[in-house]
């Protein structure tokens, strides 16, 4: 399942620097500073980190929609400033945190958003797109709420109906952020299988996601963030340790395998008593070992 090629890295980012505001309205701070990150070909990529450490700027700025204030990103070799956009959205698909749709839309309707890429004046909608949104309803479980209008369902069936979107644009990568924050255990365990099932076929899946053992459980490559730098990543079993816990996120823990899939998991949590009194985990943030 996880011996995808690492022939070439089609997404990386070189020197990055991320902020908000332009000119005068410039915040002085950058949010991201500095950062090399290459993501593995074929495989699943989970970033995490505590809030506000920048997870979603990165994924933001890693699919163009912030402009780097530093460095660069580049997608198969090619700066991504250079990519016409529909270019781009047939390469890369972002499913943001924040997501939002004019009222009264269907599943479908925002699934066949997903092929807009792939139409053009000389290409109209044909019987692959429709081929397409159909594998991807049935992907997210939604081919019964095909017509339910999304105002009028749960957090959950809207979260699955945008990856479905994201689905149906049929690009080779796929940048995730929080795909799983509104589901219960059952349809996150479902849309993780999909997303494994999404690498298998040879797509690059980067995910942002809050809990560690199931980012352990699914990713291949985990990438940890604090304080808008990359403090550690690689194989999860290889750089997820107590002291990486304690440091992201001011908990103490003991850390088991687990019996079935031999992935790191947390037990035994407390938080450390820095975090009690207020400190956070910015008390040990130099204990872990860094690079990127
Ligand atoms: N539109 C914005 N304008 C100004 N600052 C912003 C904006 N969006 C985010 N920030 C700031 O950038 C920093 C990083 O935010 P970001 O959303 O990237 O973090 P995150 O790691 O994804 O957080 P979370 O886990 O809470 O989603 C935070 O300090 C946040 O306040």
């Amino acid at each position: 399942m996880r011996q995808n090629s690492q022939r070439c890295a089609p997404l990386s980012a070189q020197r990055l620097e991320l902020g908000y505001g332009t000119g005068r309205r410039q915040a002085r701070r950058a949010v991201i500073e500095n950062l090399d990150i290459t993501l593995p070909a074929g495989q699943v990529t989970a970033i995490v980190g505590p809030n506000g450490c920048g997870k979603s700027t990165l994924l933001a700025g890693l699919a163009r929609l912030h402009a780097p204030r530093k460095g660069a990103v580049h997608l198969d070799g090619q700066d991504i400033r250079r990519l016409p956009a529909r270019e781009l959205a047939r390469r890369l698909a972002l499913l943001p945190q924040d997501t939002k749709a004019p009222e009264g839309l269907t599943v479908a309707e925002l699934i066949r958003f997903g092929r807009q890429p792939h139409q053009g004046f000389l290409r109209q909608w044909s019987e692959e797109d429709e081929r397409v949104v159909k594998a991807a309803l049935s992907a997210a479980n939604l081919t019964d709420l095909a017509d339910r209008t999304l105002d009028a369902m749960s957090g959950g069936q809207r979260q699955r109906a945008w990856i479905a979107m994201a689905i149906a644009q049929q690009t080779p990568l796929l940048l995730l952020d929080e795909p799983t924050s509104a589901l219960d255990l059952g349809h996150q365990l479902e849309v993780f299988e999909l997303i494994r099932n999404l690498a298998t076929d040879g797509k690059t899946v980067v995910m942002v996601v809050h809990d560690l053992d199931s980012a352990c459980r699914f990713a291949d490559h985990l990438v940890a963030m604090q304080g808008g730098r990359i403090i550690t990543a690689g194989r999860p079993s290889d750089v997820v340790s107590e002291d990486l816990v304690r440091t992201l996120y001011g908990i103490d823990c003991t850390l088991l395998s687990d019996p079935a899939t031999g992935s790191p998991i947390l037990t035994n949590m407390r938080r450390t008593r820095a975090a009690v009194k207020g400190d956070g985990a910015q008390g040990t943030s130099q204990r872990c070992q860094t690079g990127a």
